[in-house]
């Protein structure tokens, strides 16, 4: 390798981390039109390993190896859902054109995601960037097979994401009495009797409701809130019929103890199967809080394209877990996504440029320079 240029030997050294942690998986190979495969243009480097998306005898063995060296109590399918639309476009100073969510959008339908949470019906005074809610909604390519939701704070929400299109809505409320009322300017009880009307309407019209608790591993405004409190939340919202339960930790504050800790409470009263993590990384924790919850049994992990995000009434609060750092830890974990890493990274490009950002994604910071 004595006279190879630095670039190519650096390109070449990606190898074999391509088929750890890059490499796209058949699953997903199998399921793309070949146009829909393509390389992102500042992705060349890793042309050559990409061509055709076949799989050779290199690649098996490298399967086989990860299988067999896969952490013990680990899912073999991780659900995905991908957040930033919506919670990563809420938090940017600037409002991003319609045009461009959109796109955005429709670009992240092609990746393999099976959910994508595209905006929120809330008060276009409290949130003026999700304030084109019908416009997003009416606006992009609704793919077979892909679950678009939206969040819905009450009765009206619900009923203008219905008349726009919604199929899947979610409830947001809150483990922090302080953050409930800064977020949605009511008590967690009041809370409670509005989530109760969207719920039941929405099972009237066979809509799925999801429900979020932020505040899961601490607050803003209170500190530390306890398991007991989570728990009770939970259960309340599941018992109300929401099919998963999405644990924010609003403001990055956990570590993986405090999500075992705050787990452990959680799942003694609803199975693991109907828990989603939902992880800012303000303190870099989000990864080691993200394997934490998937060896308890989690497989549902919100993330935001380029660590986007954060929720403009949580002081403090940075991006989401980026999803192609998530989707890098769960390749090289061997775990099936049937996400594509690089049409992820494209699409992250695309937005970061049209909201002139860096990406917050290590994996995307490292690629694209590489
Ligand atoms: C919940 C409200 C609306 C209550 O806001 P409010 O002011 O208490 O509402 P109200 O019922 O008293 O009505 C006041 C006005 O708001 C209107 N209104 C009432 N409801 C709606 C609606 N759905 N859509 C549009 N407009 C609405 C209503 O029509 C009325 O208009 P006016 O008569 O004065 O012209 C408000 O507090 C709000 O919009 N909050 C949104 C907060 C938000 O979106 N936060 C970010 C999402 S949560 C998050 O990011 C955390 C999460 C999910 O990612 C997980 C995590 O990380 O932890």
């Amino acid at each position: 390798m004595g006279n190879v240029p630095s670039a190519v030997k650096h390109c070449l050294s990606y190898q074999q981390l391509l088929r750890e942690h890059l490499w796209i998986g058949d699953s997903v190979a199998g399921a793309l039109e070949p146009a829909q495969a393509s390389v992102p243009t500042n992705l060349h480097c890793f042309e050559p390993y990409l061509s055709g998306f076949t799989i050779s005898l290199a690649d098996s063995m490298a399967y086989s190896y990860l299988e067999s060296s896969r952490l013990s109590g680990l899912p073999e399918y991780v659900k995905i859902v991908e957040v930033g639309p919506r919670d990563g476009l809420q938090n940017e100073k600037i409002i991003v054109p319609t045009d461009i969510k959109i796109e955005f959008i429709n670009q992240l339908s092609q990746t393999g995601l099976s959910v994508i949470e595209v905006t929120s019906f809330v008060s276009s005074r409290w949130v003026p960037q999700m304030a084109d809610h019908t416009e997003v909604m009416k606006g992009i390519h609704q793919y077979p097979g892909i679950r678009y939701p939206v969040l819905t704070p009450n009765l009206q929400g619900f009923h203008r994401a219905v008349a726009a299109g919604a199929t899947e809505i979610s409830v947001f409320g809150a483990a922090s009495e302080s953050f409930s009322k800064k977020n949605i300017n009511c008590s967690i009880e009041e809370s409670m009797g509005k989530f109760e009307e969207v719920i039941k309407s929405a099972r009237h019209m066979n809509i799925p409701a999801r429900g979020y608790v932020s505040c899961a591993l601490g607050c803003p405004y209170e500190g530390s809130v306890t398991p007991q409190k989570v728990t009770e939340v939970s259960k309340r919202l599941y018992g109300m019929g929401c099919y998963e339960i999405s644990l924010g930790d609003t403001i990055g504050v956990g570590t993986p103890g405090s999500m075992k800790r705050m787990l452990e409470s959680v799942m003694k009263e609803i199975p693991p199967g109907a828990i989603a993590v939902h992880c800012h990384d303000t303190y870099g924790q989000a990864l080691a809080n993200i394997l934490t919850a998937l060896q308890m049994g989690i497989n549902v992990v919100d993330s935001a394209v380029s660590g986007l995000g954060g929720c403009p009434y949580a002081k403090g609060a940075s991006g989401n877990v980026a999803t192609e750092d998530l989707l890098y830890m769960l390749n090289g974990l061997g775990l099936n996504t049937g996400v594509n890493l690089y049409k992820v990274m494209e699409a992250g490009d695309f937005i970061c440029k049209a909201v002139n950002k860096t990406t917050n994604s290590k994996v995307a910071q490292a690629s694209f320079s590489a």
